[in-house]
């Protein structure tokens, strides 16, 4: 069974998540992900997020830690491993270069978002853990 091995960047700022919704161009068009994509040859989960989101996205980023991987099967065969970070906005504007959209988005209204059946149990991870994410990242901030 191959398993296909993609990143995903859980953003935040203010509180909010950053949430992109995925263009005509791409599969699975108009549903949410986070962004990110597959992780290459003789690279890190980390270096791969963090090139991805340049140039998905344009900004730079801070990985901080991961969260639990959903593996999905699209295809038969073919297995998605969707690995998601907690990350922080470093500096950048965003630039739309792949996705229709994006939205920052609190915790309540994450899932009202019509998410990529990959995304769903992260989705879930996330509302349940929101919290503890969000006191992490306040003391990660004091520290530096
Ligand atoms: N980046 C990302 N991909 C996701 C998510 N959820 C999900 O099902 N996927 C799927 O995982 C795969 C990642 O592909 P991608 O197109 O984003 O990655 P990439 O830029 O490296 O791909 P490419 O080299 O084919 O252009 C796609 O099949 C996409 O549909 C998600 O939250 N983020």
């Amino acid at each position: 069974m191959e398993v296909v091995l993609v990143t995903c960047a859980l953003i935040f700022l203010d509180g909010k998540v950053l949430c992109a919704q995925r263009s005509d161009s791409m599969q699975l068009p108009g549903l949410w992900e986070f962004p990110g994509g597959k992780i290459e040859k003789d690279e890190t989960p980390q270096e791969c997020l963090v090139r991805e989101i340049k140039e998905e996205l344009s900004i730079s980023i801070q990985v901080i830690c991961p969260l639990k991987p959903n593996d999905h099967s699209y295809s038969i065969g073919k297995v998605i491993r969707l690995m998601p970070f907690v990350c922080i906005w470093q500096d950048g504007e965003i630039n739309l270069l792949e996705h229709q959209s994006v939205e920052w988005v609190a915790k309540e209204n994450l899932k009202s978002l019509e998410w990529a059946p990959a995304d769903i149990p992260i989705v879930e991870d996330l509302f349940e853990n929101w919290n503890i994410i969000q006191k992490q990242l306040v003391d990660k901030n004091t520290e530096l």
